[in-house]
């Protein structure tokens, strides 16, 4: 049987089901993949759709030009709170993305093992070996250490123009109880955080901590998005209202942001749903949310400098800074997965994607 281009995922099936002769494993294989690629272009309907985001435009308008009056600081100062014994990747991933697009000074938070790790990786990142795991805190001690602890991190929270919580935390219920104290102290200085990996697993499980903050962005994967809904709406996740289900999910969180990954990133404030699907990369390889969590927290930045610049005369659409830094993060990312795909194909790892958001950016909004 030859597959067309143009026949549609059933005329392939039926055709195959046909035909007389058994073919051999080879082309089988071939046919199923043609299946699959078919089928994923047919159910790409979000594109183009109305609730597409405008996200070239919205990179092009939030993206600040270069000005020799600038300092260094004025493009961004982005801080990860995460890296422990087992994940070091996920805050590097995280940290070095900022850095990539354009933030001025990426700073990592983590525990004092993964801090020569990380530190290691980058000279460029800024590393804090501040946090601690409970195996390494007798009991009697850990309130002086947790309020010291605390004290670190928020001597430095004015400085920063948003927090990712969460990129390689883990889930030790000590540091935990740190990092729910350190969301606190960053909700008092205003200052937007995203919440990711496993500050997810926290925030599911104690939703005050974000809860009504406007200035905060979820971006949960499948399972965490899962375990949101679960949680918050008491129900399963509804494919047939996806749209639906995220708005009632974000008001229902008191009006966060909440961008849900998946084929087709879906974000809501909840007041409107935005999707980005622009074309990504059919690998799933670990890392890419980490991207997505130190990217948004540069573009939240920008629109908000923005925003606030501006005082009301922006004429982009939507205007929540935190709406906008989630559609170019989104978008920006797809991009580079892209591109790197195309050189890499399936060896493309997180690193390789990393070095395609500079160029990436570079084509839609060039530097000069
Ligand atoms: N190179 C790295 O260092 C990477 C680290 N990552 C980090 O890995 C951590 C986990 O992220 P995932 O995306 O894998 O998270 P997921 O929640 O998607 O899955 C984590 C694993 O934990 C299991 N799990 C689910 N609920 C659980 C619960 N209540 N208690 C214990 N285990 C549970 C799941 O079955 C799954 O196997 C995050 O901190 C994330 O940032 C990832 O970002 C990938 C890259
Ligand atoms: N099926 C898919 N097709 C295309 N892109 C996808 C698909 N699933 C996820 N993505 C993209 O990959 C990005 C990361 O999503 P993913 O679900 O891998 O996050 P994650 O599990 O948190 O990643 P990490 O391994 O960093 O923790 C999203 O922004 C999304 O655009
Ligand atoms: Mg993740």
């Amino acid at each position: 049987m030859i597959v067309k281009h143009g026949m549609n995922y059933l005329t392939v099936l039926n055709s195959a089901r046909n035909h007389k002769l058994a073919p051999p494993l080879a082309v089988l294989r071939r046919q199923q993949f043609l299946i699959r690629v078919l089928g994923v272009r047919g159910e790409n309907r979000m594109q183009g759709s109305k609730f597409e985001a405008d996200s070239d435009n919205i990179l092009r308008a939030i993206t600040p030009v270069f000005d020799p009056n600038r300092h260094k600081g004025q493009a961004g100062k982005v801080a990860v709170i995460g890296g422990c014994r087992e994940y070091t990747g996920a805050p590097y991933f995280a940290a070095i993305s900022a850095l990539k697009i354009g933030a001025d000074l990426s700073h990592v938070f983590c525990t004092k093992d993964a801090a020569p790790v990380i530190k290691s990786y980058s000279p460029e990142l800024i590393v804090h070996p501040v946090l601690e795991e409970s195996y390494s805190v007798g009991d009697r001690d850990k309130d002086h250490i947790s309020r010291r602890v605390v004290a670190e991190v928020d001597k430095w929270m004015e400085r920063f123009d948003c927090l990712v919580v969460g990129p390689g935390l883990g889930r030790d219920p000590f540091l935990l109880d740190c990092v729910s104290e350190i969301i606190k102290q960053a909700r008092q200085s205003n200052v937007p955080i995203i919440i990711d990996g496993d500050g997810l697993f926290l925030v599911t499980n104690n939703l005050g901590l974000v809860s009504g903050y406007p200035l905060a962005i979820l971006t949960p994967n499948v399972n965490e998005y899962k375990r949101l809904v679960q949680k918050v709406l008491n129900c399963e996740v509804n494919d047939q209202d996806a749209h639906g289900q995220l708005l009632s999910l974000a008001k229902q969180i008191g009006g966060v942001t909440i961008l849900r990954k998946g084929k087709c990133d879906l974000i809501s404030d909840g007041e409107i749903v935005k999707s980005v699907s622009n074309h990504g990369s059919p690998r799933r390889c670990g890392g890419q949310g980490d991207i997505l969590s130190g990217s948004v927290a540069v573009f939240l930045s920008w629109a908000r400098q923005l925003i606030l610049a501006d005082e009301g005369n922006l004429i982009i659409s939507p205007t929540n800074p935190t709406m906008l830094g989630c559609i170019a993060g989104s978008a920006l990312l797809r991009k580079a997965a892209s591109l790197a795909f195309e050189d890499r194909k399936r060896s493309t790892l997180t690193t390789d994607i990393i070095e395609c958001l500079g160029r990436s950016l570079e084509d839609i909004c060039p530097a000069c």
